[in-house]
């Protein structure tokens, strides 16, 4: 399937307005986290996580068969929208507003070690104050409002999912950045902005949603202005992945399962869709293979030899497989008594088991989810 045979999903902007009214209602604009994630409508809920889970209820690696991806990338954005409006809340409570991995140095708190990774993809593609720039997949906002504010630039956040467009706007209305940042809705693979709108884009974690990353990487190759730099850190299965051994494939499912993905590929086929639509790749790397003491991943691994001081012990903590279980008991109580709606407990399952893929992954070496790649649109 080449970049032009990609089958797109047929927008409709009114329904889904309709539909993150019905199940946010007023929370976009709340704390946010565990309270958030209890006051949602049932009904809608219940449509999200139905929606969501017949992509994954039942199936395995075993027996998947080609028909069961193709269904799933058909529904590529229906799929990651509902994923987002399922999560959201748990990523904010449980990881903060920037949706994405990051390198670690010895002792670097987190916050600012996620900061840092942001700065350096910045600092990558060349970022200077007044340009116009895309964040591709932009969650609720926590890099673009980092960028915006380390280099002075104006940026775009691209994103499918009217709630946390709604909460990118509120926090960007609280930090005072509205004149420096703009959040529009809409399906990366299919974008409304003019070609060659853009000074640069950057994509951080969030290209792996497509199904087919010719199709996004097209699509920002196309609104980039010529001579402009594209970045990205994407989540790529490594060219050890083996597609006939069921160990890996039972890894990448459960990566896909826990984490809203249809059909995630390996470094070969990324490096081929950067240079399938044109770009001129000035730069690629898997940083999670440089030789840094603490592992991308250690933050869920949920290994107390990973604590960095005494401030880490509950973040630790709560990741162990202890803590999952209690997880797991107290959300089915929360469902049981009605205070929390039906799709907690299972929302909070999958993204269990997909942070136990993601380390099995890096673990095995088949995983990456910082894999750099910078490339050029040749000018004119
Ligand atoms: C989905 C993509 C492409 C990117 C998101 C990357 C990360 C921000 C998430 C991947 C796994 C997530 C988990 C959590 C937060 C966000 C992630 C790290 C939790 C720690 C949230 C709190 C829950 O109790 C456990 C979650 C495990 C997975």
């Amino acid at each position: 399937m080449s970049a032009q045979q990609i089958r797109l999903e047929k927008e409709n902007h009114a329904r889904d307005a309709d539909f993150n009214k019905a199940l946010h209602g007023k929370t976009a604009t709340a704390v946010g986290g565990f309270s958030s994630m209890l006051s949602k409508d049932k009904d809608a809920k219940k449509l999200a996580v139905d929606e969501y889970f017949k992509h994954f209820d039942n199936k395995s690696a075993a027996t998947e068969t080609d028909a069961d991806r193709e269904a799933r990338t058909a529904e590529y954005a229906t799929l990651t929208k509902h994923y987002y409006n399922l999560a959201t809340d748990l990523y904010e409570y449980g990881w903060g507003q920037s949706f994405h991995f990051c390198r670690f140095s010895p002792g670097e708190p987190f916050y600012q070690a996620i900061a840092r990774h942001e700065h350096f993809l910045a600092a990558n593609i060349g970022i200077k104050p007044g340009m116009k720039v895309l964040d591709v997949g932009c969650g609720v906002g926590g890099p673009a409002r980092e960028i915006a504010k380390f280099t002075d630039a104006h940026i775009t956040g691209l994103n499918n999912n009217d709630y946390q467009i709604d909460r990118a706007t509120h926090y960007a209305v609280k930090e005072g950045l509205s004149g420096q940042l703009k959040f529009v809705k809409g399906d990366f693979m299919q974008m409304s902005f003019p070609d060659n709108s853009f000074d640069a884009v950057y994509a951080i974690e969030a290209t792996v949603h497509a199904p087919k990353l010719a199709g996004v990487y097209g699509e920002i190759y196309r609104v980039l202005k010529p001579g402009g730099v594209f970045g990205v850190y994407e989540w790529l299965m490594t060219d050890e992945y083996d597609s006939k051994n069921l160990e890996h494939r039972d890894i990448r499912l459960a990566i896909e399962e826990g984490n809203g993905i249809s059909n995630m590929v390996t470094i070969s086929e990324g490096l081929g869709a950067m240079k399938e639509v044109g770009f001129e790749l000035l730069h690629h790397e898997d940083l999670a293979a440089r030789p840094d003491a603490l592992p991308w991943f250690w933050p869920i691994a949920g290994e107390l030899r990973y604590m960095q001081s005494y401030l880490d012990f509950f973040s630790v903590v709560r990741m162990t497989h202890t803590a999952r279980g209690l997880v797991h008991a107290f959300t089915g109580f929360l469902e049981l008594v009605g205070l929390a709606p039906k799709g907690t407990k299972k929302t909070a399952d999958a993204l269990a088991k997909g942070a136990d893929g993601l380390v099995a992954g890096a673990r095995k070496g088949l995983f990456t989810p910082m894999y750099l790649m910078v490339g050029r649109k040749p000018a004119n």
